[in-house]
Protein backbone atom coordinates (compact mmCIF):
# COMPACT_ATOMS: atom_id res chain seq x y z
CA UNK A 1 0.00 0.00 0.00
CA UNK A 2 1.45 3.13 -1.00
CA UNK A 3 -0.23 5.65 1.44
CA UNK A 4 -0.76 8.69 1.31
CA UNK A 5 1.78 10.60 -1.26
CA UNK A 6 4.80 12.53 -0.18
CA UNK A 7 4.13 16.77 -1.21
CA UNK A 8 6.17 18.78 -3.01
CA UNK A 9 10.07 19.53 -2.70
CA UNK A 10 10.88 22.05 0.00
CA UNK A 11 11.08 24.86 -1.88
CA UNK A 12 7.60 24.87 -3.90
CA UNK A 13 5.01 27.20 -3.36
CA UNK A 14 1.15 27.00 -4.00
CA UNK A 15 0.52 30.36 -3.38
CA UNK A 16 1.88 33.57 -5.97
CA UNK A 17 5.04 34.85 -5.79
CA UNK A 18 4.93 38.14 -3.08
CA UNK A 19 1.48 36.86 -1.65
CA UNK A 20 3.34 38.47 1.50
CA UNK A 21 5.06 41.26 -0.32
CA UNK A 22 5.25 44.09 2.50
CA UNK A 23 3.72 42.10 5.35
CA UNK A 24 5.62 41.35 8.65
CA UNK A 25 4.86 38.05 9.99
CA UNK A 26 5.74 37.41 13.78
CA UNK A 27 6.24 33.75 14.52
CA UNK A 28 6.63 32.65 18.10
CA UNK A 29 9.14 29.99 18.86
CA UNK A 30 10.18 30.56 15.24
CA UNK A 31 13.94 30.11 16.01
CA UNK A 32 13.25 25.89 15.61
CA UNK A 33 11.45 23.14 14.58
CA UNK A 34 7.90 24.11 13.27
CA UNK A 35 8.13 27.56 13.90
CA UNK A 36 10.80 27.96 11.63
CA UNK A 37 9.60 25.89 8.73
CA UNK A 38 6.05 28.21 9.09
CA UNK A 39 8.57 31.21 9.25
CA UNK A 40 10.00 29.95 6.21
CA UNK A 41 7.32 29.26 3.85
CA UNK A 42 5.80 33.23 4.73
CA UNK A 43 9.35 34.05 3.83
CA UNK A 44 9.45 32.46 0.40
CA UNK A 45 5.90 34.46 0.05
CA UNK A 46 7.66 38.27 0.43
CA UNK A 47 7.12 38.18 4.37
CA UNK A 48 9.62 40.66 6.83
CA UNK A 49 9.45 38.05 9.57
CA UNK A 50 9.46 38.79 13.03
CA UNK A 51 10.59 35.45 15.61
CA UNK A 52 10.19 35.69 18.93
CA UNK A 53 11.36 32.94 21.64
CA UNK A 54 13.85 32.78 24.75
CA UNK A 55 17.20 31.41 23.39
CA UNK A 56 19.43 33.81 21.87
CA UNK A 57 21.32 31.58 19.85
CA UNK A 58 18.88 29.82 18.41
CA UNK A 59 17.27 32.64 17.20
CA UNK A 60 20.52 33.77 16.06
CA UNK A 61 20.94 30.85 14.04
CA UNK A 62 17.53 30.55 12.15
CA UNK A 63 17.92 34.12 11.40
CA UNK A 64 20.17 34.16 9.29
CA UNK A 65 19.35 30.71 8.01
CA UNK A 66 15.54 32.15 7.09
CA UNK A 67 17.15 35.61 5.67
CA UNK A 68 19.04 33.47 2.81
CA UNK A 69 15.26 32.86 1.89
CA UNK A 70 15.14 36.58 0.63
CA UNK A 71 13.10 38.90 3.00
CA UNK A 72 14.46 40.87 5.75
CA UNK A 73 14.18 38.95 9.52
CA UNK A 74 14.40 40.09 12.91
CA UNK A 75 15.05 38.18 16.51
CA UNK A 76 13.59 38.81 19.49
CA UNK A 77 14.02 38.02 22.75
CA UNK A 78 11.25 37.14 24.96
CA UNK A 79 9.30 34.68 27.22
CA UNK A 80 5.99 34.80 26.14
CA UNK A 81 4.84 34.49 29.26
CA UNK A 82 5.56 38.35 30.42
CA UNK A 83 3.50 40.46 28.95
CA UNK A 84 5.76 43.55 29.23
CA UNK A 85 8.25 41.64 26.75
CA UNK A 86 5.28 40.95 24.64
CA UNK A 87 4.34 44.47 24.44
CA UNK A 88 8.00 45.64 23.71
CA UNK A 89 8.76 43.06 21.08
CA UNK A 90 5.53 44.33 18.87
CA UNK A 91 7.02 47.45 20.06
CA UNK A 92 10.11 46.77 18.29
CA UNK A 93 8.72 45.05 15.16
CA UNK A 94 6.59 47.98 14.50
CA UNK A 95 10.05 50.04 14.55
CA UNK A 96 12.12 47.48 12.17
CA UNK A 97 9.30 47.02 9.61
CA UNK A 98 5.98 48.02 10.61
CA UNK A 99 2.73 46.51 12.81
CA UNK A 100 2.45 42.71 11.94
CA UNK A 101 -0.44 41.80 10.05
CA UNK A 102 0.31 37.91 10.75
CA UNK A 103 0.98 36.45 14.08
CA UNK A 104 1.34 32.77 14.75
CA UNK A 105 1.26 31.56 18.00
CA UNK A 106 3.57 28.38 17.50
CA UNK A 107 5.75 28.73 20.74
CA UNK A 108 4.54 25.77 23.42
CA UNK A 109 6.24 23.87 25.97
CA UNK A 110 5.65 20.12 26.83
CA UNK A 111 7.00 16.86 28.39
CA UNK A 112 5.55 13.72 29.37
CA UNK A 113 4.89 13.52 33.29
CA UNK A 114 2.20 11.17 34.93
CA UNK A 115 -0.59 13.57 36.53
CA UNK A 116 0.07 12.20 39.86
CA UNK A 117 3.58 13.13 39.86
CA UNK A 118 3.45 16.81 38.28
CA UNK A 119 4.00 19.32 40.44
CA UNK A 120 2.07 22.91 40.14
CA UNK A 121 5.58 24.04 38.95
CA UNK A 122 5.64 21.76 35.97
CA UNK A 123 1.83 22.34 35.35
CA UNK A 124 2.35 26.23 35.15
CA UNK A 125 5.48 26.18 33.27
CA UNK A 126 3.54 24.63 30.20
CA UNK A 127 0.12 25.72 30.40
CA UNK A 128 1.49 29.87 31.05
CA UNK A 129 3.26 28.77 28.42
CA UNK A 130 0.80 27.05 26.17
CA UNK A 131 -2.36 28.92 26.78
CA UNK A 132 -1.10 32.27 28.31
CA UNK A 133 1.66 32.95 26.54
CA UNK A 134 -0.82 32.87 23.30
CA UNK A 135 -2.89 35.07 24.68
CA UNK A 136 -1.08 37.81 25.64
CA UNK A 137 0.52 37.91 22.02
CA UNK A 138 -2.56 37.43 20.42
CA UNK A 139 -4.23 40.42 23.24
CA UNK A 140 -0.99 42.35 22.09
CA UNK A 141 -1.56 41.82 18.49
CA UNK A 142 -5.28 42.57 18.85
CA UNK A 143 -5.27 45.59 20.82
CA UNK A 144 -2.67 47.15 18.73
CA UNK A 145 -4.40 46.43 15.36
CA UNK A 146 -8.20 47.70 17.07
CA UNK A 147 -6.12 50.90 17.96
CA UNK A 148 -4.88 51.39 13.96
CA UNK A 149 -8.27 49.94 12.59
CA UNK A 150 -6.15 47.89 10.10
CA UNK A 151 -7.56 44.20 9.73
CA UNK A 152 -5.18 41.42 10.33
CA UNK A 153 -4.89 37.45 11.00
CA UNK A 154 -3.62 35.15 14.17
CA UNK A 155 -2.87 31.59 13.65
CA UNK A 156 -2.42 29.08 16.69
CA UNK A 157 -0.45 26.25 16.32
CA UNK A 158 -2.36 23.35 18.21
CA UNK A 159 -2.31 19.86 18.71
CA UNK A 160 -4.96 17.56 18.54
CA UNK A 161 -5.05 16.07 21.94
CA UNK A 162 -7.10 19.32 22.88
CA UNK A 163 -9.74 17.68 21.52
CA UNK A 164 -9.05 13.63 22.43
CA UNK A 165 -7.07 14.40 25.81
CA UNK A 166 -3.38 13.18 25.75
CA UNK A 167 -2.93 11.00 28.94
CA UNK A 168 0.43 11.76 29.81
CA UNK A 169 0.33 15.73 29.22
CA UNK A 170 -2.47 16.63 31.45
CA UNK A 171 -1.01 19.76 31.14
CA UNK A 172 0.02 20.22 27.20
CA UNK A 173 -3.51 19.14 26.57
CA UNK A 174 -5.61 21.17 28.84
CA UNK A 175 -3.43 23.96 27.48
CA UNK A 176 -4.37 23.18 23.61
CA UNK A 177 -7.80 22.88 24.73
CA UNK A 178 -7.65 26.08 26.23
CA UNK A 179 -6.16 27.55 22.60
CA UNK A 180 -8.57 26.04 20.96
CA UNK A 181 -11.07 27.70 22.89
CA UNK A 182 -9.66 31.39 22.46
CA UNK A 183 -9.85 30.49 18.69
CA UNK A 184 -13.43 30.10 18.49
CA UNK A 185 -13.85 33.29 20.98
CA UNK A 186 -11.69 35.36 19.61
CA UNK A 187 -12.84 35.12 15.77
CA UNK A 188 -16.40 35.82 16.75
CA UNK A 189 -15.03 38.92 19.21
CA UNK A 190 -12.99 40.38 16.53
CA UNK A 191 -14.45 39.51 13.55
CA UNK A 192 -16.02 42.90 13.27
CA UNK A 193 -12.84 44.53 13.12
CA UNK A 194 -11.38 42.27 10.39
CA UNK A 195 -9.49 40.15 12.45
CA UNK A 196 -9.11 36.57 11.39
CA UNK A 197 -8.51 33.80 14.56
CA UNK A 198 -7.52 30.27 13.45
CA UNK A 199 -6.01 27.38 14.81
CA UNK A 200 -3.55 25.03 13.04
CA UNK A 201 -2.80 21.37 14.17
CA UNK A 202 0.32 19.47 12.76
CA UNK A 203 0.11 15.63 13.18
CA UNK A 204 3.35 14.07 14.10
CA UNK A 205 5.95 15.84 12.29
CA UNK A 206 9.53 14.89 13.77
CA UNK A 207 12.28 17.06 13.19
CA UNK A 208 15.61 17.97 14.63
CA UNK A 209 14.85 20.36 17.27
CA UNK A 210 12.70 18.45 19.24
CA UNK A 211 12.95 17.63 22.83
CA UNK A 212 14.05 14.54 24.04
CA UNK A 213 10.90 14.48 25.97
CA UNK A 214 9.12 14.28 22.78
CA UNK A 215 11.61 12.87 20.30
CA UNK A 216 11.57 9.83 22.01
CA UNK A 217 8.02 9.34 21.45
CA UNK A 218 8.47 9.88 17.66
CA UNK A 219 10.65 7.82 15.71
CA UNK A 220 10.37 8.34 11.94
CA UNK A 221 12.37 5.14 11.71
CA UNK A 222 10.37 2.95 14.16
CA UNK A 223 6.76 1.84 13.60
CA UNK A 224 5.21 5.52 13.57
CA UNK A 225 4.19 5.62 10.05
CA UNK A 226 3.04 2.47 9.58
CA UNK A 227 1.00 3.27 12.50
CA UNK A 228 -0.45 5.94 10.27
CA UNK A 229 -3.44 5.72 8.30
CA UNK A 230 -1.27 7.99 5.73
CA UNK A 231 1.74 5.33 6.19
CA UNK A 232 4.19 8.42 6.20
CA UNK A 233 4.73 11.18 9.21
CA UNK A 234 4.45 14.90 8.51
CA UNK A 235 7.08 17.18 6.91
CA UNK A 236 7.13 20.55 8.36
CA UNK A 237 6.75 22.03 5.37
CA UNK A 238 2.95 20.88 4.95
CA UNK A 239 2.42 22.69 8.04
CA UNK A 240 4.27 26.02 6.60
CA UNK A 241 1.88 25.46 3.44
CA UNK A 242 -1.14 25.01 5.14
CA UNK A 243 -0.21 28.45 7.23
CA UNK A 244 0.26 30.62 4.59
CA UNK A 245 -3.02 29.66 2.86
CA UNK A 246 -4.55 30.40 6.52
CA UNK A 247 -3.13 34.00 6.55
CA UNK A 248 -3.69 34.96 2.69
CA UNK A 249 -6.01 36.99 0.60
CA UNK A 250 -7.65 33.25 -0.37
CA UNK A 251 -8.76 32.28 2.74
CA UNK A 252 -10.26 35.49 3.96
CA UNK A 253 -13.47 34.24 5.05
CA UNK A 254 -12.29 31.30 6.70
CA UNK A 255 -12.31 32.38 10.83
CA UNK A 256 -12.48 30.47 13.67
CA UNK A 257 -11.85 26.89 12.58
CA UNK A 258 -9.17 24.90 13.29
CA UNK A 259 -7.42 22.76 10.17
CA UNK A 260 -5.34 19.33 11.04
CA UNK A 261 -2.67 18.55 8.97
CA UNK A 262 -2.13 14.73 10.43
CA UNK A 263 -3.14 12.40 7.33
CA UNK A 264 -6.57 11.60 9.83
CA UNK A 265 -4.23 10.12 12.96
CA UNK A 266 -6.27 11.56 15.49
CA UNK A 267 -9.48 10.27 13.97
CA UNK A 268 -7.55 7.10 13.81
CA UNK A 269 -10.31 4.47 16.08
CA UNK A 270 -11.27 0.93 16.63
CA UNK A 271 -13.77 -0.41 18.56
CA UNK A 272 -11.76 -2.17 20.58
CA UNK A 273 -8.43 -0.41 21.24
CA UNK A 274 -5.37 -1.38 22.23
CA UNK A 275 -4.48 -3.27 26.17
CA UNK A 276 -4.33 -0.89 27.98
CA UNK A 277 -1.23 -0.15 30.00
CA UNK A 278 -0.87 3.03 32.59
CA UNK A 279 1.01 5.98 31.75
CA UNK A 280 3.34 5.22 34.60
CA UNK A 281 4.56 1.65 33.41
CA UNK A 282 4.28 3.06 29.93
CA UNK A 283 7.25 5.55 31.45
CA UNK A 284 8.75 2.47 33.26
CA UNK A 285 8.08 4.63 36.66
CA UNK A 286 7.63 2.47 39.82
CA UNK A 287 4.14 2.34 41.70
CA UNK A 288 3.11 5.94 42.84
CA UNK A 289 4.36 6.08 46.29
CA UNK A 290 2.45 8.76 47.81
CA UNK A 291 3.85 11.57 46.54
CA UNK A 292 6.89 11.38 48.56
CA UNK A 293 9.28 11.55 45.86
CA UNK A 294 8.28 13.26 42.52
CA UNK A 295 10.44 11.44 39.64
CA UNK A 296 11.63 13.36 36.32
CA UNK A 297 12.12 12.41 33.43
CA UNK A 298 15.85 14.00 32.51
CA UNK A 299 14.99 15.93 29.35
CA UNK A 300 18.67 14.89 27.72
CA UNK A 301 18.21 10.99 28.21
CA UNK A 302 16.90 8.47 25.80
CA UNK A 303 13.02 7.75 25.74
CA UNK A 304 11.59 6.02 28.73
CA UNK A 305 10.41 3.13 27.13
CA UNK A 306 11.38 3.13 23.00
CA UNK A 307 9.19 -0.15 22.77
CA UNK A 308 5.95 1.36 24.61
CA UNK A 309 5.74 5.18 23.10
CA UNK A 310 2.98 6.85 25.50
CA UNK A 311 -0.28 6.05 24.50
CA UNK A 312 -2.07 6.19 21.10
CA UNK A 313 -0.56 8.91 19.54
CA UNK A 314 -2.08 12.15 20.87
CA UNK A 315 -0.88 14.90 18.49
C1 LIG B 1 2.88 10.61 21.78
C2 LIG B 1 3.88 11.61 21.32
C3 LIG B 1 3.77 12.96 21.94
C4 LIG B 1 3.16 13.92 21.00
C5 LIG B 1 3.19 15.30 21.53
C6 LIG B 1 2.48 16.13 20.62
C7 LIG B 1 2.39 17.56 21.07
C8 LIG B 1 3.66 18.19 20.95
C9 LIG B 1 3.81 19.35 21.58
C10 LIG B 1 5.10 19.94 21.59
O1 LIG B 1 6.03 19.48 20.99
S1 LIG B 1 5.18 21.40 22.46
C11 LIG B 1 6.83 21.91 22.25
C12 LIG B 1 7.78 21.11 23.07
N1 LIG B 1 8.93 21.91 23.23
C13 LIG B 1 9.21 22.44 24.39
O2 LIG B 1 8.61 22.19 25.43
C14 LIG B 1 10.38 23.36 24.34
C15 LIG B 1 10.37 24.27 25.47
N2 LIG B 1 10.36 23.52 26.74
C16 LIG B 1 11.16 23.83 27.73
O3 LIG B 1 11.93 24.76 27.66
C17 LIG B 1 11.03 23.00 28.98
O4 LIG B 1 10.52 21.74 28.67
C18 LIG B 1 10.15 23.68 30.05
C19 LIG B 1 10.17 22.84 31.30
C20 LIG B 1 8.71 23.78 29.62
C21 LIG B 1 10.75 25.05 30.33
O5 LIG B 1 10.01 25.90 31.17
P1 LIG B 1 10.71 26.60 32.39
O6 LIG B 1 12.10 27.02 32.09
O7 LIG B 1 9.78 27.59 32.91
O8 LIG B 1 10.72 25.37 33.33
P2 LIG B 1 11.68 24.84 34.47
O9 LIG B 1 11.92 25.96 35.45
O10 LIG B 1 12.85 24.14 33.90
O11 LIG B 1 10.71 23.78 35.15
C22 LIG B 1 9.44 24.19 35.70
C23 LIG B 1 8.87 23.01 36.47
O12 LIG B 1 8.61 21.96 35.55
C24 LIG B 1 9.32 20.77 35.97
N3 LIG B 1 9.77 20.03 34.80
C25 LIG B 1 10.51 20.50 33.80
N4 LIG B 1 10.76 19.53 32.91
C26 LIG B 1 10.17 18.42 33.38
C27 LIG B 1 10.08 17.07 32.93
N5 LIG B 1 10.68 16.69 31.80
N6 LIG B 1 9.38 16.21 33.65
C28 LIG B 1 8.77 16.58 34.81
N7 LIG B 1 8.82 17.85 35.30
C29 LIG B 1 9.52 18.74 34.60
C30 LIG B 1 10.48 21.31 36.74
O13 LIG B 1 11.00 20.31 37.62
C31 LIG B 1 9.87 22.47 37.49
O14 LIG B 1 9.13 21.95 38.54
P3 LIG B 1 9.21 22.60 40.02
O15 LIG B 1 10.66 22.68 40.37
O16 LIG B 1 8.56 23.96 39.89
O17 LIG B 1 8.43 21.65 40.85
N1 LIG C 1 6.29 18.44 16.28
C1 LIG C 1 5.14 17.84 16.37
O1 LIG C 1 4.98 16.69 15.94
C2 LIG C 1 3.97 18.53 16.99
C3 LIG C 1 4.03 19.84 17.39
N2 LIG C 1 2.92 20.47 17.84
C4 LIG C 1 2.95 21.92 18.15
O2 LIG C 1 3.73 22.59 17.18
C5 LIG C 1 4.36 23.72 17.78
C6 LIG C 1 5.84 23.68 17.53
O3 LIG C 1 6.37 22.49 18.07
P1 LIG C 1 7.83 21.99 17.73
O4 LIG C 1 8.43 22.82 16.67
O5 LIG C 1 7.75 20.53 17.53
O6 LIG C 1 8.56 22.25 19.14
P2 LIG C 1 9.95 22.93 19.52
O7 LIG C 1 10.29 22.41 20.86
O8 LIG C 1 10.95 22.85 18.43
O9 LIG C 1 9.51 24.45 19.59
C7 LIG C 1 9.00 25.09 20.69
C8 LIG C 1 9.40 26.55 20.52
O10 LIG C 1 8.77 27.32 21.52
C9 LIG C 1 9.71 28.24 22.04
N3 LIG C 1 9.32 28.52 23.41
C10 LIG C 1 9.12 27.61 24.40
N4 LIG C 1 8.79 28.25 25.53
C11 LIG C 1 8.76 29.57 25.24
C12 LIG C 1 8.48 30.73 26.00
N5 LIG C 1 8.15 30.66 27.29
N6 LIG C 1 8.55 31.94 25.39
C13 LIG C 1 8.89 32.03 24.08
N7 LIG C 1 9.16 30.97 23.31
C14 LIG C 1 9.10 29.75 23.90
C15 LIG C 1 11.04 27.52 21.95
O11 LIG C 1 12.12 28.44 21.82
P3 LIG C 1 13.08 28.88 23.05
O12 LIG C 1 13.52 27.62 23.71
O13 LIG C 1 14.14 29.67 22.36
O14 LIG C 1 12.21 29.73 23.93
C16 LIG C 1 10.89 26.77 20.65
O15 LIG C 1 11.33 27.56 19.57
C17 LIG C 1 3.98 23.70 19.25
O16 LIG C 1 2.86 24.54 19.44
C18 LIG C 1 3.60 22.25 19.47
O17 LIG C 1 2.71 22.08 20.54
C19 LIG C 1 1.73 19.82 17.97
C20 LIG C 1 1.63 18.51 17.63
C21 LIG C 1 2.72 17.76 17.12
Amino acid sequence: MPGLPPPPPLGATALPPGTYDGTVVLVTGGGTGLGKAVAAEFARLGADLVIASRNEDRLRAARDELAALGGRVTAAVCDIRDADRVAEVFDAAREAYGLPGVLVNNAAANFPVPAEDMSPGAWRAVVDTTLTGTFLMTREFGRRHLAAGVPGSVIDIGASYAWTGGPGFAHGAAAKAGVKSLVETLAVEWGPYGIQVNGLVPGLMPHDDMTADIRGNLDPAGPLAARQPALRVGLPRELGWAATFLASPYARFITGHTLVVDGANWQRRGLVGAPVVTVREQMGRAAFDGGATSPRTPRADPPPSPRTPLGSPPT
